[in-house]
């Protein structure tokens, strides 16, 4: 599955077949935010953000529907938050070892309900995209991640066969992986502009000297925006969207002078390993610039002192996707407007 991910879904090629539907969910947004501004109200980021990026991010996945009449797009986003939530409840109750089991029967219904409704709204949607594929024909064009796959899944001579439920379950971790997470570093990008009005301003100066004020910025224009790729790659430097994840140690190994043994998980801290004074220079400080400079002393160690995204084999395959929605959200809320928070502290400690 991650070798079909990488190649064949979440690539470079694909994103590109994509750019139409991020393109539409930000404009949407534009709007939204346009209209929020013209009747002086306060718009709250944390859903807007949320919903073009798991807009954006649904539609590519599994089709154009999910903003229409019957919103799929939603009833994803409500089912991924109640997973995340379940999942939260029992994390807590294990750590409390013998509770665990209390949890458990706590939350049976939930723990039953959750997959079942996943399953069937999947089963919906493949088929409707199964049906489409039929009238359709060999030639029809694919619109979105599922037809891809869907071609793998029906190809008795692919490479790599899968079978449904696997097919269900991999959209899943699209969707669980990819969704607010994406949203998440947005969020974290526009807090750190807002808060570092410097910063804010060196980059709407970019960007109107590279782009102008005519225009979009277009996806195509990100290699010529250095400091907005720096301060992308700051913010999630200081906020890493997925700070914990784990490995389990297939064999007894030593790891910095501990014996490991085999079987045991291994948390990795990305939060703490990008936030290590003896790696970084002021580590807590948004500073953009430090990845504009070309010395790197980790490179130079072989360190992988940079993880927002993990790494080695089991690194996140959605990189391409989310910084394609990240690109074309941010590019535009920094270019069309002046934010400031309103009731909160300013940057300086002022009224927002
Ligand atoms: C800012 C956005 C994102 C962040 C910070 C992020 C971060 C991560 C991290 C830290 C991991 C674990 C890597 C490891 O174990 O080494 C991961 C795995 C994964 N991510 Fe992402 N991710 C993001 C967006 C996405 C998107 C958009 C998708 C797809 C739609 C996605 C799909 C996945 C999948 C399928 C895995 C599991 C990979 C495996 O087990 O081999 N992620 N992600």
């Amino acid at each position: 599955m991650k070798k079909i991910c990488t190649t064949e879904l979440l690539g470079t090629r694909q994103m590109k077949k994509l750019k139409n539907v991020r393109r539409e969910e930000v404009v949407r947004f534009l709007s939204k935010m346009l209209e929020i501004g013209q009747k002086n109200e306060v718009a709250d980021l944390s859903v807007e953000v949320l919903t073009v990026a798991n807009n954006g991010t649904c539609r590519m996945i599994m089709s154009a529907r999910c903003s229409g009449e019957d919103n799929q797009a939603e009833k994803c986003r409500a089912l991924v938050s109640e997973s995340f939530d379940l999942a939260a409840k029992l994390a807590l109750f294990n750590v409390f070892g013998p509770l665990k089991r209390i949890g458990i029967w706590y939350l049976r219904k939930k723990i039953d309900d959750v997959p079942k409704r996943y399953d069937e709204l999947f089963e919906k949607v493949l088929v409707e995209h199964e049906e489409k594929a039929k009238r359709e024909g060999p030639t029809m064009e694919k619109k979105d991640l599922m037809d891809i796959l869907l071609e793998v899944y029906h190809d008795e001579n692919a490479e790599i066969r899968i079978t449904r439920k696997q097919m269900k379950n991999f959209f899943l971790d699209l969707f669980i992986g990819g969704t607010s997470t994406t949203a998440d570093a947005i969020l974290w990008i526009l807090a750190e502009l807002v808060n570092n009005p410097a910063a804010y301003k060196k980059l709407r100066e970019e960007i109107d000297s590279v782009v102008g004020t005519e225009r979009l910025v277009d996806e195509a224009d990100i290699p010529n925006l250095p400091y907005f790729q720096a301060c992308v790659k700051e913010a999630m430097r200081l906020n890493p969207p997925a700070p914990l994840f784990d490995r389990k140690c297939r064999e007894n190994c030593k790891l910095a002078g501990y014996d490991i043994p085999k079987g045991t998980t291994m948390i990795m801290n990305t939060y703490a390993i990008m936030r290590d004074p003896e790696i970084w220079d002021s580590p807590n400080d948004f500073i953009p610039e430090r990845f504009l400079t070309e010395q790197d002393s980790a490179k130079e160690q072989n360190l992988q002192v940079y993880v927002p995204f993990g790494g080695g084999r089991r690194m996140c395959p959605g990189i391409n996707m989310t910084s394609s929605v990240i690109n074309c959200s941010v590019t535009a809320m920094v270019q069309c407007f002046d934010w400031k928070v309103v009731g909160g502290d300013g940057p300086d400690g002022s009224e927002g």
